[in-house]
């Protein structure tokens, strides 16, 4: 069976960007509370990333459900890797994991203040 072909636009997505959050709405405007708390935690983190908007994109939406295996929205990507939705992302961050894999991965992250 031949593959999606909104798989080959995620792919070229994800190697496009190192920090990659598909979401609800734009890091700007998020339009889901779960979208909002990961672009949250990226901001204090002081990462750059990218967010793709599923909202205005029903093929995305299920598509990227499918290629990440997950259900839900907000999904994060990592210099290809998923990471993982609202409550994993949350948890990583509350225990240091998601600092400790950015620095692994040679993702800049904003000096403390
Ligand atoms: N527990 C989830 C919360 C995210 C979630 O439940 N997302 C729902 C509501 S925004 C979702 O994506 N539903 C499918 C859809 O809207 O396409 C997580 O950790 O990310
Ligand atoms: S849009 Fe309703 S919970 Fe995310």
């Amino acid at each position: 069976m031949s593959e999606p072909q909104v798989f080959e636009r995620i792919r070229d997505e994800i190697g496009k960007n190192d920090v990659l959050l598909f979401m609800k709405g734009t890091p700007v405007f998020p339009q889901c509370g779960f979208s909002a708390a990961v672009v949250d935690v990226l901001s204090q983190l002081g990462v750059k990333f990218h967010g793709v908007n599923i909202l205005v994109d029903p093929e995305l939406r299920q598509g990227i459900k499918e290629f990440s295996q997950w259900p839900t929205i907000p999904q994060l990507y990592v210099k290809g890797e998923f990471i993982g939705g609202c409550d994993i992302v949350r948890e990583m961050f509350e225990t240091g994991e998601l600092e400790q894999v950015f620095k692994e991965k040679g993702v800049a992250l904003a000096e403390a203040a």
